[in-house]
């Protein structure tokens, strides 16, 4: 299958390994580098996280409407529904175990596996750049506390009415992510497009077992450009087509009182908070301006 986009076996640093040979690391590195250098989305397979809990239809009942949301702030909202996980804290607020049994068990467990597959690209990220280690990994050190806006979202995309869709509206419009890495899990149907260095959308098929990572806007900033943060959207499926979408995000930030620093040394961008930065974004595609 030619699939346009590049795929990095990351078996030598899969989770539950704890021995790594730096040879292999170098290995990864440099993959990783030439794919968030020239697309900013790879395809990880033999990561360690089986296609069993990356299974969305096991945690398909019980989302809850985020309330409309535009990613795209030229068109009308995303025809699209989440439910989102912030936080590792048991205290917050879950649908009812009798409801939904196992939910909440199921997506802890999962957001615990999605951090720590993310830190692991993390170090590797830091050894392809040939940056001091713990420069992205030590401000990441609260993800899933409440000073750590780290955001697991289960996303359900409804059947397309074509009488009620507006103009313009797509299912996800056109933006780039604004945090440090993105992890996406596609139902099987696809459906996400990527826009690459040409000007071109390709598409990012579902190919199992993997996870589709790619970079997001800080990191893009942090990296002064050397890593890329693409832009990617999801369209109306073919008219006629009722079927419903669903895909899982893991959206890595950093701590909220990190302070980003051009890794390079550069004054590329100014140092910017990573709260103040985020807050930025999330005030703009809510449409609060
Ligand atoms: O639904 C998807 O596959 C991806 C959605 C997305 O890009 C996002 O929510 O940022
Ligand atoms: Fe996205």
């Amino acid at each position: 299958m030619n699939i346009g986009l590049p795929v990095v076996d990351f078996d030598a640093y899969r989770l539950g390994v704890d021995d790594v040979a730096d040879e292999k690391l170098d290995v990864l590195a440099k993959e990783l580098k030439t794919a968030f250098t020239e697309v900013g989305f790879v395809y990880l397979k033999n990561n360690g996280i089986s296609q069993q809990e990356g299974n969305y239809s096991e945690v398909n009942h019980g989302w809850v409407c985020a309330g409309s949301e535009r990613l795209n702030p030229q068109r009308a909202s995303d025809l699209k529904e989440a439910f989102n996980i912030t936080t590792l804290n048991p205290n917050v607020k879950w649908p009812s175990n009798d409801v939904v049994p196992d939910f909440r068990e199921k997506l802890l467990s999962f957001f615990q596996r999605c951090k720590d597959l993310s830190l692991r690209v993390l170090r590797v990220l830091e050894l392809s750049l040939g940056v001091a280690p713990d420069v992205f990994l030590g401000k990441h050190s609260m993800v899933g506390e409440e000073q750590n806006g780290t955001t697991l979202r289960l996303l359900h995309y409804p059947p397309v009415r074509p009488e009620s869709v507006k103009e313009e509206q797509v299912r996800c419009g056109e933006h780039s992510d604004f945090g440090t890495i993105t992890m996406v899990f596609q139902g099987p149907g696809g459906g996400l497009q990527v826009l690459d260095r040409t000007g071109n959308y390709i598409t990012a098929p579902t190919i199992p077992g993997t996870v589709l990572i790619n970079i997001g806007d800080l990191m893009q900033r942090w990296t002064a450009d050397v890593f890329v943060s693409a832009i990617h959207r999801v369209l109306l499926p073919p008219a006629g087509d009722m079927s419903t979408r669903q895909s899982i995000a893991f959206f890595l930030h950093p701590n909220d009182d990190a302070l980003i620093t051009c890794t390079d040394g550069s004054d590329k961008y100014p140092p910017v908070n990573a709260l103040d930065y985020l807050n930025e974004r999330f005030t703009h595609s809510y449409g609060k301006k």
